[in-house]
Parts: structure tokens; C-alpha cells; sequence
């Protein structure tokens, strides 16, 4: 497979490390960093054989799955700036798999798609360059791909894509950052614990240029971050492309679980729920489970 960065992603600077197979992407990306590389830098990988998901889970990426990383440069961001970095590769993911999407609609579901419901983008007033959401009563002819909090990737409800943000302090007090994005593109791992998709029932785009999609969104997405100046233009960008606003919500914690109405997110991308007895609660880690029977991905 012949991975490539976007025009825009190398003219910024960005360069790509492919390999045939590798532990972790992100792992790899964070033992270059220790060896004093420091990014703007693309890790991929065929094959990863250790891939990590968030909470400590593991993460399984079958072949034609996409598993990469991008190691960035943050000097003088705060920790909790670079925290919200979370939510600006959320967005970045979101657009280019609506990209996916639209330039590479998959053969199964063009048949599908009714003449008067293709041009669903043109008609809704919410829509952008890429967006799948539709004006109420129109269906879309492809698959409705939403974020959930804090940054995973849903298809039509289910997971189709998960990020991992991880940071350290290396030796000599600089910052690394990682950020890992893994993507069903050819297959969803079997046995997982909640509904899974891929890519394949939507689009007919493969991992490669799912990358260079995303190495162009991200680099939109990061430049209107700004160095977190621009998190509130982020944080929009997130809640107009999330599920669930203003809907049923119950998150799981480590103590306790929180049901209310999804609110919003803050302005530190903490959830804001409003619970049963009119009082606000933000929270800063969770499951989010949507309605009151609905499956955590
Ligand atoms: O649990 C999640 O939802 C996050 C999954 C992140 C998986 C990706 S695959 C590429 C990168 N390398 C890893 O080891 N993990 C991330």
C-alpha cells in the first residue's frame, strides 16, 4: 500500500514514515520523539500488532485498516490546551471521511440512492464542504458520520473510527504529542463489545486515501485551533458534526453514572449535561451511552 500526505500537508511542512508493520503507531511515533524528532510527522502502518485504544483497551486493525499517527510539535502550549487537540483531530477525521465519502461513494450504495435524495448536501442549509447531514425529512444517500464525545467516529450510529491523544514529557522537559487515529476501512474487528462499521459499506476510498484526506483536514482543522486561540471556533466546528446534541444521554464514570440531556461541550471540551433536576454537570471523562437503551462504542 503506497501511503501519501495531501499537497497542503507537505507544503506544511508534514513528512510520512510508512511501515509494512509496527507495534504501535503511536508507540513508534513517541520512541522517535525520544530520539529527538520533533514532528510535524506521519506514522503509518500496514500492519500494527500492539495497537492501543483509549482506557487501556487494545485496538485490532485487520488488513485494509487504517492505523496512523502524527507526531506535533506544541512548545509553549499548555498541557491543557494540547488536551483539546483531541477535538480538533475529531473534526479533521469527521470531514475527511465525509470526503471518502462523496468522492469515492461505495458501488453498493450508489444503487441505493434515490435521484432526488443525491443532491441532499446542496439542499441542506447546515451543509458544508462534506457534510453528510441532511434538512429534516430528506434522507442522506450515505451514511450520516457524527462524532461522539470526547472523539470517537460513528457511521450511521455505530463506531467506525477511534483517536488516541497521548503526551509525555520527554528527557530536557520538552512536550511530545501524539496523536493516533485508527479507522475500519476494509473490516470491523470481530468479537468487539458494542456495533462497529466500516468504511466498505459506504465508500470504496482505501486507507491511503483515507490519509491523504485526512493529512488535508488536519491541517485545516489545526490552523483554525491556532495554538488553542481558536478552540471556540473548534468547539463549534465539533458540536455541529456530533451526535446527540440535546438528546438522552447517560455517561458512565468511574464512580458514578450521569443521566441528563447533552448539552453541550465547554470551552475546556468538557461535556455539559443537564440533568433531570435542572443542574449542570460537566464532565471530563466518560462513556457515553445515547438514550436510555442505547450501546456504548
Ligand atoms: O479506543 C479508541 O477508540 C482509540 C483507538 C485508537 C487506535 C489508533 S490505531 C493508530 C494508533 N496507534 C495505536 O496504537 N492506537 C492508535
Amino acid at each position: 500500500m503506497q501511503f501519501r500526505l495531501s499537497q497542503a500537508a507537505r507544503s506544511e511542512g508534514y513528512r510520512l514514515h510508512s511501515h509494512d508493520r509496527l507495534d504501535s503507531t503511536n508507540s513508534e511515533a513517541m520512541r522517535l520523539a525520544h530520539g529527538g524528532e520533533a514532528g510535524p510527522l506521519w506514522v503509518t502502518a500496514q500492519r500494527q500488532e500492539a495497537g492501543r485504544g483509549r482506557r487501556g483497551n487494545a485496538w485490532t486493525s485487520p488488513d485494509g485498516n487504517l492505523a496512523a499517527s502524527l507526531l506535533l510539535p506544541v512548545a509553549g502550549v499548555a498541557p491543557e490546551v494540547v488536551a483539546t487537540l483531541g477535538f480538533v483531530a475529531g473534526c479533521a477525521l469527521v470531514d475527511a471521511l465525509r470526503d471518502a465519502c462523496r468522492s469515492a461513494p461505495s458501488p453498493r450504495r450508489q444503487g441505493e440512492g434515490r435521484d432526488d435524495l443525491v443532491v441532499v448536501e446542496a439542499l441542506s442549509p447546515h451543509a458544508e464542504r462534506g457534510d453528510a447531514l441532511a434538512p429534516q425529512g430528506i434522507a442522506p444517500s450515505h451514511a450520516a458520520i457524527h462524532l461522539k464525545w470526547p472523539n470517537d467516529v460513528l457511521a450511521d450510529g455505530q463506531k467506525l473510527a477511534g483517536i488516541l491523544l497521548e503526551a509525555e514529557t520527554l528527557p530536557g522537559g520538552r512536550r511530545a504529542v501524539v496523536v493516533g487515529f485508527g479507522v475500519n476501512i476494509a473490516a470491523t474487528p470481530e468479537g468487539l463489545p458494542y456495533p462497529a462499521a466500516a468504511l466498505s459499506a459506504f465508500s470504496a476510498a482505501d486507507a491511503p486515501m483515507l490519509l491523504e484526506f485526512l493529512s488535508e483536514r488536519f491541517v485545516e482543522a489545526v490552523r483554525i485551533w491556532n495554538k488553542g486561540r481558536g478552540f471556540s471556533n473548534i468547539r463549534r466546528r465539533w458540536l455541529e458534526r456530533a451526535a446527540g446534541v440535546g438528546a438522552p444521554v447517560s455517561v458512565r464514570m468511574a464512580e458514578a453514572t450521569l443521566t441528563g440531556m447533552f448539552e453541550t461541550i465547554d470551552e475546556g471540551g468538557r461535556l455539559v449535561i443537564l440533568a433531570p433536576d435542572g443542574t449542570r454537570r460537566t464532565v471530563t471523562a466518560g462513556e457515553v451511552h445515547f438514550g436510555s437503551a442505547a450501546t456504548a462504542a
